[in-house]
């Protein structure tokens, strides 16, 4: 599934649709690619203003050299960007550009970004070209990868379309100047994909938890690489979430989507996640005789990471999870949940949409009294 390629980075895929390269120093292939990958007449940036300056100067100074004019726009970072209201102003400022439909659009930043950028590039024109540099440890770990765009309208990611990146540069390097916060948040989606491939993964991050917490680039690059195979291999499966292995995906996502979206989006989405992996963790022990020990395992991870494992004691859990009645994975009456039957062994369990909420409110007071 991946190969070295030279100083330290990875090459995840390289097909003829999708190259996906991880490593340090990854950010100076972006011109190279772009020409193998195109032809393309024009360059359009989308750039996190979170995001550090200095390396992309090191992105645009690799178009330039690549000979292909560049158009430049930046978005404020965060959650509050994934709005209707930032596509359209995307929209409206590519087309003011005259901006053609064989351009590449560069989605330069954290999973927010890319996420509009990306739904931006799939539906200007009816879809052109787009390639992603995450630049957060969350994006670089599970947002650049598996083409699911979207911006929130009500509840998480309610807009939105399938639309894979050509180009996927996750240059390490970007790492150094990420709050504490965010990396950890990053790390809440690499458990949920050791947990769903099983106790290897699980092992090679409390045995390389060290290097984890050093920001070690070799680590680092392993871990994401590690993580992206993961995914991309579950992806691979089922790109378009229609036959169900894709939502093994979203192990943790039912309660987080509703915790993000009772908190006004101010919880970071590596904590929810987290919060999430634990409720439905405890939920799995009651539905499908998990093991204890299994869930706790995962918990005493994520909790020595610094991540949350228990909600939030401001929030009513009824009153919060009344939002997976408008999850994507809800079927008429009823709700697909992602749940392990042990480590490394996810199903898909079918449940009306009341039963879950009993379960996961049951299993959100357990958490919190656990987590006190
Ligand atoms: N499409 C997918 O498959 C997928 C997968 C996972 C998560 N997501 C989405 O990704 C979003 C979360 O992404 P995120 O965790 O990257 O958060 P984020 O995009 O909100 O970024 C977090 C903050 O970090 C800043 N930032 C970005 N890069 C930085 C850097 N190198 N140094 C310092 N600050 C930096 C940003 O400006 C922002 O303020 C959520 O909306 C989630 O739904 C999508
Ligand atoms: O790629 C997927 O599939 C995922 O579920 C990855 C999640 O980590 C990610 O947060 C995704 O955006 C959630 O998807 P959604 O379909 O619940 O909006
Ligand atoms: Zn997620």
């Amino acid at each position: 599934m991946s190969q070295e390629a030279d100083r330290g980075c990875w090459i995840i895929q390289d097909s003829h649709d999708v190259a996906i390269i991880v490593g340090p120093g990854a950010r100076r292939l972006i011109g190279r690619l772009a020409l193998e990958y195109g032809p393309y007449s024009t360059i359009v940036v989308v750039a996190d203003a979170g995001a550090p300056r200095a390396m992309l100067g090191d992105i645009l100074a690799g178009i330039r050299d690549a000979g292909i004019p560049v158009y430049f726009t930046e978005l404020p970072g965060g959650e509050k960007t994934k709005t209707l209201d930032t596509v359209v102003q995307l929209w409206s400022w590519m087309a003011k550009e005259n901006v053609p439909r064989d351009a590449l659009l560069v989605a330069y930043g954290g999973g927010a970004v890319s996420d509009t950028a990306g739904f931006v590039a799939a539906t200007y024109m009816r879809g052109i070209d787009w390639a992603t540099v995450p630049t957060t440890l969350l994006a670089m770990a599970d947002a650049a990868v598996g083409g699911k765009t979207a911006v929130n309208l009500g509840a998480k990611n309610i807009v939105g379309v399938f639309h894979h990146p050509r180009i996927v540069v996750a240059d390490i390097d970007h790492l150094g100047t990420l709050p504490h916060e965010e990396y950890v948040s990053g790390l809440a989606e690499i458990v949920k994909h050791a947990a769903i491939h099983g106790r290897d993964l699980l092992d090679w991050l409390r045995g390389n938890a060290e290097g984890l917490v050093k920001r070690n680039p070799e680590t680092l690059t392993r871990a994401v690489k590690y993580s992206l195979d993961v995914k991309m291999s579950i992806v691979s499966r089922d790109y378009r979430e229609k036959r169900g292995d894709r939502m093994i995906l979203n192990l943790g996502h039912t309660v987080a989507h509703a915790l993000e979206k009772a908190t006004g989006y101010t919880m970071r989405h590596g904590y929810a996640v987290a919060i999430g992996l634990v409720v439905e963790g405890i939920a799995a022990t009651m539905k499908l005789g998990a093991p204890r020990e299994d869930i706790e395992e995962i918990r005493s991870l994520l909790s020595s990471i610094g991540l949350p494992t228990a909600p939030p004691s401001g929030l009513d859990p009824m009153e919060t999870l009344e939002a997976i009645k408008l999850d994507k994975k809800r079927r008429g009456n009823r709700i697909v949940m992602p749940m392990l039957k042990e480590i490394g062994k996810p199903v898909l369990v079918s449940m009306g949409i009341e039963e879950a909420l009993d379960l996961l409110a049951e299993a959100w007071r357990l958490a919190a009294s656990s987590g006190q």
